[in-house]
């Protein structure tokens, strides 16, 4: 089944990572905003956008049961890797029948569904990547490894990339083919780029930030609090 004309998209949601920035002892995907998992969430918003037809969750190893506990059923779920392009690769592999892939991070919780369907419009439109993109508000600097600053890139240059990142999914493919596993891009449109293939960006959301830090984790669930209620299978997500 496909959502519209222009073809099945399926979301890969990479979840494997364990979220050492945020220094939680539950995996990053794993932790909760107001009772339900940044997993779940995420995933939540991906079905509720009406965009999306199939959604594969790349969970740590040995938390594939619990993963598929906490989701919705439909939901596929399978092991991540050791690097973000590990899991995304591993994603690839379990869903070839796409025609278009949406790559979504776990991490970016409160992601709005208006954005994955502005992403999947401008797909369907005829562009081959495209990512959502902020601008920058801090100044940027190059610096070296004893952290002398080397450069001052143009502000007006410069974006934040978030996701979900969309692709054409021979595109994508073909980008992870090519991908060198000791030059990992820390994006998909990365890789894309490496091919010399265009990538478009459109307004970000800044609801879209990714929950990396104590900080963001604290500005999620402030957010969250008043405004979500769990869901009946969720509350209180516990690992076993
Ligand atoms: N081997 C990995 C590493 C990361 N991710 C996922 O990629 C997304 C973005 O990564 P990040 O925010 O860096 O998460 P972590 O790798 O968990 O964080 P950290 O780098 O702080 O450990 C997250 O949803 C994370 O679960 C993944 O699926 N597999
Ligand atoms: C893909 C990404 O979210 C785009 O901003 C980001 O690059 C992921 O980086 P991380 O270090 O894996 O969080």
């Amino acid at each position: 089944m496909t959502t519209a004309s222009g073809g099945r998209v399926v979301a890969l949601v990479p979840a494997a990572g364990r979220g050492v920035r945020l220094g939680e002892q539950t995996p990053k995907a794993f932790v909760t905003l107001a009772g339900t998992s940044m997993m779940r969430l995420s995933v939540d918003g991906l079905l509720a956008s009406g965009v999306v037809d199939h959604v594969v969750v790349v969970a740590p190893a040995e938390l594939i049961g619990a993963a598929v506990a906490l989701l919705p059923a439909g939901v596929q779920v399978v092991e991540g890797g050791a690097e973000r392009i590990d899991s995304v690769r591993a994603g690839i592999a379990a869903a070839p029948d796409a025609d278009i892939y949406l790559v979504h991070d776990a991490a970016r919780a409160l992601t709005p569904t208006s954005l994955i369907a502005r992403v999947v419009a401008e797909l369907r439109s005829g562009r081959k990547a495209v990512v959502p993109a902020l601008e920058v508000t801090d100044t940027i600097k190059t610096v070296d490894i004893l952290g002398g600053v080397t450069g001052t890139p143009k502000r007006s240059e410069l974006r934040g990339i978030q996701t979900p990142q969309g692709f054409d999914a021979a595109l994508m493919r073909r980008a992870y083919e090519a991908a060198s596993a000791d030059d990992p891009a820390t994006d998909d449109a990365g890789l894309v780029e490496r091919l010399g293939e265009r990538v478009r960006t459109i307004p970000g959301d800044p609801l879209a930030f990714k929950i990396t830090t104590q900080l963001d984790l604290t500005l999620a669930r402030a957010l969250t609090a008043a405004t979500t209620k769990p869901a009946t299978n969720t509350a209180d997500e516990g690992l076993g």
